[in-house]
């Protein structure tokens, strides 16, 4: 039996579409969705499966999790064939679109929380044990009567969460959770998640379009462009190898003219009169220290903070660089 709680190997989906052409005449072309996918994920770990819109993450998900039928290749979710597999499948994992609800809208939360006890087949007492620390952990006591249709965004993506895991799935996958929420809603979504981790092992898919996600929830990044694979590592791995800059925000005890001449850094913004100035960097020629040292021998710093390169701007990167490297390989 593979250890691996998720395996797929030359998977591939095509979509037929019509486009338009004239007045009287449609052409078919063939959007290649996956093209060609190849990974293991072993039992317990957490991955950020991310790239830009369109390219073949949602059409994977639905091949992991059974909804849509590979044109070809092999997938394997908690060793089981998602199609074949499906009902079996379902008990295992839990399944969030970000975007989507998968609740009763016109029920409460609690009478959800019923239906897919039954669903799931799960002892009395086993279900009502885990639906009460989900409501704890996730602070769903204050609307778990109220119609899933009165909620807020925040409240129903918990409330979204908790169902997914009343069944304690050995596998969560989210399709982009955080999308729409407030910073404050974020954290305690990601410090949630991490907990579920370390207390069940959960492992754990993650599309996401937010860099903190990824940094704090997973170890492993897989990048996909046009349904192909284009990176297989860690984040630091990832932003070092497309040359990403970080920015450092400076805020100084008192108004300084522009920080222009650090080594290894350049200033790229001064606002309030001097008070607040930013540099950005890059991890590989030099570290934030560093950066902060030489800024220390010209004005003293009351408070700083580092702002991450965002995703969308890493993928871009990465992009054109395998763009570029492909161009020089044909
Ligand atoms: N049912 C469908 N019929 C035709 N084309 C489809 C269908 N589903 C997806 N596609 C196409 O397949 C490609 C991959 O789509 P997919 O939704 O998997 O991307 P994604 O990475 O999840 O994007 P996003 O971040 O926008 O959700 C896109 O070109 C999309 O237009």
């Amino acid at each position: 039996m593979s250890e691996s709680i998720i395996d797929v190997r030359d998977l591939r989906r095509e979509f037929t579409v019509r486009s338009p052409s004239g007045r009287v005449r449609r052409t078919k072309r063939s959007v290649h969705a996956v093209d060609g996918l190849t990974f293991s994920m072993p039992a317990g770990a957490a991955i950020g499966y991310i790239g830009a819109n369109g390219a073949g993450k949602s059409t994977t998900i639905k091949m992991l999790t059974g909804i849509l039928v590979p044109s070809s290749g092999t997938v394997r979710t908690c060793g089981l064939e998602p199609i074949r597999q499906r009902r079996t499948l379902a008990r295992r994992i839990g399944v969030v679109f970000g975007q989507r609800t998968q609740l009763w809208w016109d029920l409460p939360l609690r009478e959800s929380f019923r239906t897919l006890a039954a669903i799931h087949r799960l002892p009395e007492n086993v279900w009502v044990k885990r639906r009460d620390e989900l409501i704890d952990r996730l602070d769903l006591a204050a609307f778990v009567h109220t119609p899933v249709r009165q909620l807020s965004l925040g409240q129903r993506i918990r409330g979204e969460i908790a169902a997914a895991l009343l069944h304690s799935p050995s596998l969560l996958i989210l399709d982009e959770p955080t999308i729409g929420l407030d910073v404050l809603s974020k954290e305690r979504l990601r410090l949630f998640l991490t907990e579920q981790r370390e207390l069940h092992g959960t492992s754990l898919l993650l599309t996401t379009h937010d860099m903190d996600d990824v940094q704090r929830l997973t170890e492993r990044v897989i990048v996909v462009d046009h349904g192909r694979m284009v990176y297989d590592g860690n984040l630091p791995g990832l932003v070092g190898r497309v040359g990403a800059e970080r920015v450092i925000v400076l805020d100084l005890v008192e108004p300084s003219p522009p920080l222009s001449g650090i080594p290894e850094a350049e200033l790229v913004g001064v606002e309030a009169d001097g008070l607040r100035q930013r540099l950005s960097f890059s991890p590989e020629r030099t570290t934030a220290a560093a950066v902060l040292a030489a800024v220390g021998e010209r004005a003293s710093v009351r408070d700083l903070s580092i702002e991450e390169p965002d995703i969308e701007d890493v993928v871009r990167r990465l992009y054109l660089s395998t763009t570029a490297l492909n161009d020089h390989v044909k």
